[in-house]
């Protein structure tokens, strides 16, 4: 890394694409990039890597940001002081509705916000909403591309084992909460207090709606997600362009 880039990501301080699709694993993020024209390595520092290219013509950013709130939004940062202003997370997330399947996506309309990072952001009254064009950009996309989804509140959770405590699994039930992961709310909120846009599509990998959520019952290494992940890069790139597009 060079002084002249940020910090924590490694990436260049300015002149980055605005469009942004936000991964958690630098791995993901090597795969799509693959998938890109004119990939570039754009920065690497710990759990961030960040490449530049582009889809159909457009240039985009795809960048890990690992897991958890707090240092996804060390890199939400770093890429928004360097140019970035539209973020879609594709994510993975396990499921809250029996009829919401491995593979199947899930577009977030809005998220709960017990990332455990926002709150020291803004009050916890303050939501945590996709912006509104996200939404039937991502689910156009998805019927293009024949993917199952389903559209609706997520819960992001900073812990992902169980402690000792009881998790408010049967109230976010009741809520009709369809899928738990961990740090879209610390997005949609960041995006919320600096005037930018953003979304996410979340990929699942199991259920999730017992009480022994966590590693126990955790196995997102198979095929049905590998594929469900391969399909959503093209409809989160697709709705990316097309949410930039209706900036200009
Ligand atoms: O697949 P990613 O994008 O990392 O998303 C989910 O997977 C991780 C948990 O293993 C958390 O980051 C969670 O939000
Ligand atoms: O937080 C997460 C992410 C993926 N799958 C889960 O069950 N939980």
């Amino acid at each position: 890394m060079t002084g002249s880039a940020l910090p924590v990501t490694g990436i260049p301080r300015s002149g980055l694409p605005p469009l942004a699709v936000v991964v958690g694993a630098p791995q993901r993020a090597t795969d799509i990039a693959a998938r890109l024209d004119d990939a570039e390595l754009a920065g690497e520092n710990r759990e961030y890597r960040t490449y530049t290219g582009s889809w159909r013509g457009t240039p985009v950013v795809v960048a890990s940001h690992g897991v958890g709130g707090p240092g996804a939004l060390c890199s939400f940062a770093e890429l928004a002081e360097a140019g970035v202003h539209t973020f879609l997370r594709l994510g993975t997330a396990g499921s809250l509705r029996k009829d919401i399947l491995s593979g199947d996506l899930v577009i977030a309309e809005a998220a709960v916000r017990d990332d455990g990072v926002s709150q020291q952001l803004v009050p916890a009254e303050y939501p945590a909403f996709a912006t509104a064009e996200t939404v039937p950009a991502l689910v156009r996309a998805a019927k293009a591309h024949d993917a199952p989804h389903h559209r609706g509140v997520v819960w992001t959770r900073a812990a992902f084992s169980p402690g000792v405590l009881r998790l408010p699994m049967r109230e976010y039930l009741a809520a009709g909460v369809i899928a738990i992961e961990m740090e879209l709310s610390a997005l949609l909120v960041f995006a919320g207090l600096n005037g930018l846009k953003a979304g996410g599509a979340l990929v699942i990998d199991g259920n999730a709606a017992g009480d022994d959520v966590g590693p126990a019952t955790y196995d997102p290494h198979r095929d049905v997600v590998a594929d469900g992940v391969h399909r959503a890069a093209a409809v989160v790139l697709d709705a990316l362009i097309e949410v930039g597009e209706a900036d200009e």
